[in-house]
Order: C-alpha cells, then structure tokens, then sequence
C-alpha cells in the first residue's frame, strides 16, 4: 500500500524529530533529503509515512514557497492522502516568513479552506496556551528564542506572529475547548471556518491534549505543526484500516562499524552535552574559526587526531562554543562567514571519517546536520528508535549504509553523547 501520510519539514534535525514521532507512533517512516528526482527507491521498503526534508526555514519566502510546493507534488505523485507541514517548536519564522508563506501555497495546491497551526510539543517542554507559546516555564519572547541570529522570537502571541504572515485570517481554538475532546475541537474548527477564520492556532500542555486535536484532525488535506501533532494522526489511519498495528515501526538494521561524534551547535543544551562528554574522560578535539579562517589544516589535524582513536570508542569533534565565544569570533569573521566555515569544516572531517570507516555518527546541529549529510551524499534516511524525545537513529538509504543521529541543537539530555549508542545496539 502507498504510504499515507506526506510531510514536509523546513530543516533537516526538524524532519528527523517528526519522522522519529511517526515511528514512537507505528508508522513506518522514511525521510528524503530535499526533493527526489525520482520515485521512492526500492529499498526503502513498506512505508507508511515520507518526510520530505527541505532546508528552508530561513531561504527567501519565494524559495521556500517553490522548494515546498514541489515535495507536495512529490509526496501526491507516491500517493500520500494527508499532508503535513513541518517547522520548529520554537515556530522559527520572521515576518516575511516562512510559516505563513508555505503554509498559504501549500492549501492553496491542495484547495484547502481550513488547516491548524500547532508548534505544541509538551515532552521538550514547548506549551501553547491561549495562543501564547511558552518555551519551558518562560514565554518564547522571554526565551533564549528572542536572540535567534536569524529567527528572534520576540512576540508569543502565535495568532499575532502568524496574522503578519498571511493574508488568511487566523483564529485560535483555545484549551477549554481542547479540553473537552475531538469532537468539541472539531465542531469549533467548523465555526472558525464559517466565520472566515483560514488558519487556528490550536493550544495543546499535553500528549493527551495531542490525542484529542489528533482526533479532530481526520481528514483535514493540510496540517501545518511542530512534530507533537504527529503522535495524534495514527489513531485516524487505524480506524480507517490504512494502518497496522506494527509494534517495531522503529525497526533498523544498524551498520557494524567505528563511532563518532561530530558537534557545531552552540546551544545551551550542546554545551551542556560536550562539557558533559569530556568531564568524563571522552576524547575531544575542538575546531577554532579563527585558525579556519586563517586557512590553517584544521580539517587534515582533526582527522589525523580522530583516526587512531576510532578503534577505542567514539571521539568527538566539535566547534561548539559559549555564546561569549561565539560572539567574539562573529565580531572577526561575520556570523555567516563563521557559520559556513566552520559548516564546511565538520562536513569534511565527516567525511574523511567516513573514508576511515566510522559507520555510526552523532551530529549535532540543525545546520550542522544539513552540511554533513549533504557532504556525505545522502539521499535518505530510514527512521529508527528515539534516543531522547526529538531525536531519532536512522540509518542512511543506499549502498554503504551509515547510522545517523542528526540531534537538533536544543534536544537531548546531557549524557546524550554517551547514552546514545545504547540505543543503536
Ligand atoms: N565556535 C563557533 N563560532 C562561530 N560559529 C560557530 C561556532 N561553532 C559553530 N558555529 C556555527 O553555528 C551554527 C550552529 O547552528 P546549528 O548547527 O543549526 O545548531 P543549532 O541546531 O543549535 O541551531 C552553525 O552555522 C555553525 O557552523
Ligand atoms: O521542532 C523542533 O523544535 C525541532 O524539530 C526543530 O525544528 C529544531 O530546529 P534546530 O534547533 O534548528 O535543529
């Protein structure tokens, strides 16, 4: 059978968190990486559920709009019946977009009237109520969010940030009525509709909340969301008979072969991980923009470092700095020269780590994760266990399969590093 549903995800970590949700769910999923040329290969076998992962979160809302478009034609041509469009829980956008944007051509091709905006994800503590998303205990303008370098999130009012996207109108159905159950939450669907509202801003505080919007969710053509809303679908596609009850969705065939961890993200919860790593003894070699930038063989000294280590357990890579650190090597070099440098820098001993037979790597960083799979070729991820909550193995499509764990920056709990093997084996 085709698979059923078709996602769209505006970065890569972000398509891996949805498509790990999928599977915790028991949908066989896999995840391609942009938009094929081609159909579905043969050997990613039966699925149940394709994210297409596209890296345009912050391109230029025309592009993003075009590159969106085309994975939804991509995902109706492998015969998906229900669509979904993927963005972060921290609802990353800037009043140009992309949320709204993406959003409006998607129901536009689909000739949708009505779809829900939820960023919800309550497991990583993101909370939407009466519109307002909370990060934690704090509001997302109150949030590390508000000092994104491309993405600020200054406003929490998720109605107000999405009323400046889209001509459509938004609405909001608010947690009294989402308390009260699918059908309380669809009927107010229906009302908003009648009353010209396009788009709802759904409140969800938890995974039982997700259960209920999942409900009222059956047969809507477009959802647009975080990767919450995806524990909800599975339960429709049941009673439809679309879907079995597969209890090892999950499953991998993981690649024997060396480990490595390669590090770029410079969240809070990425320092955390790394200081966490060497505190107990793990081998760890940092890479310096500035010796980059003064074109230095920091990729060749990196690698030449890792190599004798492989055979003893995973070593780890990593440009992950303070923030203080950070601002002072952006002050030199430029925050996108920095980024690509350093970008370009991990995906390259990625690869020649690769070349050395590492057959098992972390990575951790949304743009990060996007160089390095792009550097390694991949076209497409089979999606396995979760490790913590967002974070997903998976293990690559094609001839020489590798096992990948692309780690958004903010996930993951401190022993993510070491723990995460565990879960492979
Ligand atoms: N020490 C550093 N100085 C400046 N920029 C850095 C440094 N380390 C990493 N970067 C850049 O910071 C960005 C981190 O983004 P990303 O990988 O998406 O992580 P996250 O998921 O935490 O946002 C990347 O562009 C990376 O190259
Ligand atoms: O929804 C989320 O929070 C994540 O899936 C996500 O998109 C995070 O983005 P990055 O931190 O840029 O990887």
């Amino acid at each position: 059978m085709a698979a059923i549903l078709g996602c769209i995800a505006d970065d890569f970590t972000g398509g891996t968190d949805l498509a790990g949700m999928l599977v915790k769910a028991g949908m066989r999923t896999v995840q391609m990486i942009g938009v094929p040329s081609a159909p579905l290969p043969g050997d990613a076998g039966a699925i149940d559920a394709i994210v297409v992962a596209l890296k345009s979160r912050t391109a230029p809302a025309a592009q993003a709009t075009t590159e969106s478009l085309a994975a939804l034609q991509w995902l109706k041509d492998a015969g998906c019946r229900q669509f979904y469009f993927k963005y972060c829980s921290t609802f990353d956008s800037t009043d140009a977009g992309n949320i709204g944007p993406v959003t409006d051509a998607l129901m536009d091709a689909l000739g949708a009237r009505f779809t829900i905006a939820c960023p919800a994800f309550p497991e990583n503590r993101r909370t939407i109520y009466k519109g307002y998303l909370f990060v934690g205990d704090e509001l997302l303008s109150e949030s590390g969010m508000r000092h994104h370098p491309l993405t600020p999130m200054t406003d929490p009012s998720l109605v107000r940030v999405l009323q400046r996207q889209t001509s459509r109108r938004v609405g909001l159905v608010s947690h009294d009525i989402v308390a009260r159950g699918g059908m309380a939450i669809r009927e107010r669907m229906a009302r908003l509709e009648r009353e010209g509202v396009g788009i709802a801003i759904v409140d969800a505080l938890s995974n039982a909340d997700l259960m209920q919007i999942g409900e009222a969710l059956d047969g809507m053509p477009l959802v647009t969301a975080g990767s919450g809303i995806a524990l909800g679908l599975p339960q429709n596609y049941r009673k439809a008979g679309w879907l079995g009850d597969d209890a090892a969705a999950d499953r991998i065939l993981a690649p024997p072969g060396l480990r490595a961890v390669i590090s770029g993200s410079c969240s809070e919860a990425t320092n955390a991980q790394v200081a966490h790593f060497i505190a107990g003894g793990g081998p760890a070699h940092a890479i310096d923009p500035l010796r980059l930038a003064a074109g230095e063989p920091v990729v060749e000294q990196a690698i030449a470092w890792a190599e004798p280590l492989l055979a003893s357990g995973p070593p780890l890579i990593y440009a992950t700095a303070t923030p203080g650190a950070v601002k002072a090597v952006q002050e030199r070099l430029g925050a996108e020269r920095a980024g690509a440098l350093v970008e370009d820098a991990l995906a390259a001993i990625a690869r020649g780590l690769v070349a050395r037979g590492v057959r098992q790597m972390l990575v951790a960083g949304g743009e990060t994760s996007g160089a390095v799979v792009k550097a390694l070729g991949v076209t497409g991820l089979h999606i396995g266990p979760q490790i913590d909550p967002g974070v997903p193995w998976t293990v690559t499509l094609g001839e020489t399969p590798l096992a990948l764990a692309l780690k958004s920056g903010n996930f993951g709990g401190t022993d993510f590093f070491t723990k995460a093997w565990s879960t492979l084996a």
